[in-house]
């Protein structure tokens, strides 16, 4: 069957969001679950409302799912390695006690990503002695994900200093492929770039996990225009699920299955869940990826 190697999840943050904590705050973990059962996904990524581990896992157990990974904000920069190391081990010793495969880590120093700044012309850029040490810690971090049984995924991110194509092309050359592999988020190098095959297939034998999140070029036009902040860019509605936006996910789709990727695809769509009811997107998420993904013969319209 076209797609047997990929496991389906869906992301909490449709329904509750770590950046605005205040969002979807009625949103409890079982309703979350629950709903991804209903919406047919077979995981998820950790939230910061998530309990300990012992708890999240009954709750896991009880719907036969998952948890794919969880976010880390990495401060390798600013701090030095030694000050994230203590956090990093605590959140992967979390991680392995619920099964997951990766931790994502995003360095946010500079980053304008929670702040009421342009995200869109605003970002941090790093010097070459910045790049150094991000690239040589993130290295020791990648190895030590791997005595927890993860792997490190690197994302890329708006209104950070690893934003762009050329960015991710310099994180990619300075960091060991042993050690660091690199999360692919269609919506964020749409944002970025206008484009998401490029780095798709300059990288993909180093991508070890993928976002889909789809964009909606009217509302991202303004945003751009008027010089939102990321936050103010999503809760105007700029992300949406696949198929709801104006990226063509079959061709990412197709790419990544025709080069054999195997592992978890996350829909991931932050949204005012006031706005966008977090089921609904789910449900249609899910059928778009039935319909036109996964379908062998072409869907008339
Ligand atoms: O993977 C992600 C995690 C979020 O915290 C982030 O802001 C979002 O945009 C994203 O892609
Ligand atoms: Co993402």
């Amino acid at each position: 069957m076209r797609g047997q190697d990929i496991a389906w999840g869906i992301a909490p943050i449709g329904w509750r969001n770590d950046d605005i904590p205040e969002i979807g705050a009625g949103n409890t973990l079982q309703h979350l679950l629950s709903d991804i059962v209903v919406a047919g996904f077979e995981g998820t990524e950790v939230g910061g409302f998530f309990p300990e581990a012992h708890l999240l896992n009954k709750e896991l157990q009880l719907r036969n799912l998952r948890i794919a990974g969880q976010w880390f904000s990495s401060f390798i920069i600013r701090d030095g390695l030694d000050r994230v190391i203590g956090q990093f081990r605590t959140q992967c010793r979390y991680l392995q006690e619920v099964k997951a495969d990766v931790i994502v880590v995003s360095e946010q120093t500079g980053s304008v990503q929670g702040l009421d700044r342009s995200v869109f012309a605003e970002k941090p850029e790093f010097d070459d002695a910045e790049w150094k040490t991000l690239c040589e810690g993130l290295n020791e971090l990648g190895g030590i994900a791997g005595e927890y049984g993860l792997r490190l995924v690197y994302h890329h991110h708006m209104g950070t200093g690893v934003q762009t194509a050329e960015e991710i092309d310099r994180l990619m050359e300075g960091t060991d492929p042993a050690r660091v592999q690199l999360l692919y988020d269609t919506g964020h190098i749409f944002v970025s770039d206008g484009d998401c095959m490029t780095i798709l297939r300059k990288h993909i034998g180093r991508i070890g996990h993928v976002h889909f999140k789809d964009a909606r070029l009217n509302v991202l036009d303004d945003c751009r225009r008027n010089g939102r902040s990321f936050m103010q860019s999503f809760l105007s509605g700029m992300f949406t699920v696949p198929g709801d936006g104006c990226i063509d996910f079959k061709e990412v789709f197709d790419f990544l299955i025709a080069e054999g990727y195997k592992g978890w695809i996350v829909v991931e769509a932050e949204q005012d869940p006031d706005v966008a009811h977090p089921l609904e997107y789910a449900l249609m998420a899910r059928r778009y990826i039935n319909e036109r993904l996964l379908a062998q013969t072409p869907i008339q319209t």
